[in-house]
């Protein structure tokens, strides 16, 4: 395999989900593997993303869990809440993965660099630091990059980048965007007792989750005090004396005064300046590479996967794409990725959890031929926490041939009952299936398998 003519077999550009799991895959096939790194070893996921995001999450959470635990006989007396070691506890656990995954590519004997990397041609990448390197293949992996649309001031605004590093917890936040990134750090700034106001240029949240399920959450959020102010968007922002900024927003006659304005309106495949056109490599309309359904582009000996191909912006796609592309590059394996039945989750308080067709897209597609099973209930932990929210789950069926098209969560821990839910969709089991498994009680996932 290994061609003399090159200085690596493989040469990934991105250390994040899909370029180290193709790096290390590759190597343990035997192929000589190098991977530059423009920041930190680990990418979006573990540094800036998934992993910090979730901590936070954890970390807010407290405010409920200290809540309720009166009503279990505990006293939690001078409950204090210290936004810098949360911050501090986070970025530590950061450094730790940081480290793991820096091991990963040692252990692999996948070389690397921490530089930026740029194609200079079929076979040839350039370091920041002037490095010139041949490789038999190139591996784009470089993810994608916030988004921050124009207007004045837009620069006393922060991103997902930024918001890990805040010095202080903002007492008033302005998010503009109503998706995934939003509605998460919505619910981490409202539990951690922060005003929010989410800024949204439509009228709709998480477009691409049921709708019954987007209109829960906007009421429980509402009712927990996040406010939301739709068809707008933001025209400037000003900075005031001591760091207050005045959000001025089109077709709102006051401007609204924050601490922190986070714009989360997108991630854009981070092509810019990369070099593609050396190796004639075809962009889409949103700066994507466009690939094959192999993650082979438009020049044959350069693939890419993850973010940057903008197919379905999520750390496990991107490594299954990572994993395939070693496996049918330098494993002699046909390993293809299935697209079909995807989960996700919205880590938003509560969460929501989704996988198959909403019930919009079933009606599309089968027009009368779906059926609808719906559990509304309040969970026992609401009831004994005095909170008046409701969990909801729906089933959407094909009423022809039985089968579950999707399965709709929202609900405490909703992401963790649908993960083995999504298998059952995944494996194409019928409703008669879920109503044959018997009950685990007591449960919230045990509605599941209780709808009639
Ligand atoms: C705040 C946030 C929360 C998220 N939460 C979730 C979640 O809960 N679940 C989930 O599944 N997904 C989540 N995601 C999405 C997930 O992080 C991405 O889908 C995933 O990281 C994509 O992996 P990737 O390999 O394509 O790119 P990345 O992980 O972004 O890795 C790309 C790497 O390439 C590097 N790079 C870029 N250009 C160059 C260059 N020229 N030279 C060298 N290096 C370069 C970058 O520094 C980066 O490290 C979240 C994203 C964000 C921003
Ligand atoms: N839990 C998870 O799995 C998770 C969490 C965070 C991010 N992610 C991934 O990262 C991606 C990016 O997250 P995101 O929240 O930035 O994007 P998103 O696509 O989820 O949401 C973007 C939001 O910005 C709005 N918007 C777009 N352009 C705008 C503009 N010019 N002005 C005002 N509003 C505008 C959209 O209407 C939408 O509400 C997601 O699509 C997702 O794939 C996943």
């Amino acid at each position: 395999m290994t061609d003399p003519a090159y200085d690596y077999d493989l040469f990934v550009i991105g250390a994040g989900s899909g370029g180290v799991r193709a790096s290390r895959i590759a190597a343990g096939y035997g192929a000589r593997v190098a991977v530059a790194e423009e920041y930190r070893v680990g990418g979006t996921c573990v540094i800036r993303g998934c992993v910090p995001k979730k901590l936070l999450v954890y970390g807010s959470h407290f405010a409920e869990e200290l809540q309720d635990a009166a009503n279990y006989g505990w006293t939690v007396e001078k409950m204090t809440f210290d936004w810098p070691t949360l911050r501090d506890a986070v970025a530590k656990d950061v450094d730790r993965l940081n480290a793991a995954y820096t091991n990963t590519l040692n252990s692999n004997k996948v070389e690397h660099f921490l530089d930026r990397a740029t194609i200079t041609g079929p076979n040839s990448v350039r370091l920041a630091s002037g490095r010139e390197i041949t490789a038999k293949h190139i591996l784009v992996a470089v993810g994608a990059w916030p988004v921050m649309p124009e207007f004045e001031g837009s620069e006393h605004c922060i991103t997902s980048n930024e918001v890990f590093h805040l010095e202080s917890l903002p007492r008033r936040v302005v998010i503009a965007g109503a998706g995934y990134i939003a509605l998460e750090f919505a619910g981490i700034f409202n539990a951690l007792g922060s005003h929010v106001t989410v800024v949204n240029r439509s009228e709709t949240i998480l477009r691409s989750y049921d709708a019954s399920l987007r209109d829960r959450l906007l009421q429980i959020t509402m009712a927990r005090g996040i406010e939301y102010k739709f068809n707008c968007g933001i025209e400037r922002v000003e900075q005031h004396e001591e760091g207050c900024l005045m959000v001025h927003m089109k077709g709102q006659p006051d401007p609204l005064p924050a601490d922190a304005v986070l714009v989360a309106t997108g991630r854009r495949p981070k092509t810019d300046g990369l070099g593609l056109e050396n190796a004639g490599i075809e962009l889409g309309a949103h700066g994507e590479i466009v690939v094959d359904e192999l993650g082979q582009t438009t020049c044959p000996s350069i693939f890419a996967v993850g973010d940057v191909t903008n197919r379905v912006q999520l750390t496990p796609v991107a490594i299954r794409e990572g994993h395939a592309f070693a496996d049918r590059v330098f494993g002699g394996k046909d390993t293809r990725v299935s697209y079909d039945c995807i989960p996700s989750a919205v880590f938003s308080q509560p969460p929501l959890a989704s996988v198959g067709l909403t019930e919009a897209q079933a009606r599309e597609k089968l027009g009368s031929n779906v059926k609808i099973f719906t559990s509304d209930f309040r969970p026992m932990k609401n009831i004994f926490g005095h909170r008046p929210e409701r969990g909801l789950y729906k089933l959407v069926v094909d009423a022809q041939t039985d089968k579950v098209l999707g399965v709709h969560l929202i609900g405490p821990e909703a992401p963790e009952v649908l993960q083995a839910a999504a298998i059952a969709v995944k494996a194409g089991l019928t409703k008669a299936d879920f109503d044959a498994t018997v009950a685990l009680h007591p449960s919230m996932a045990e509605e599941l398998v209780l709808m009639r």
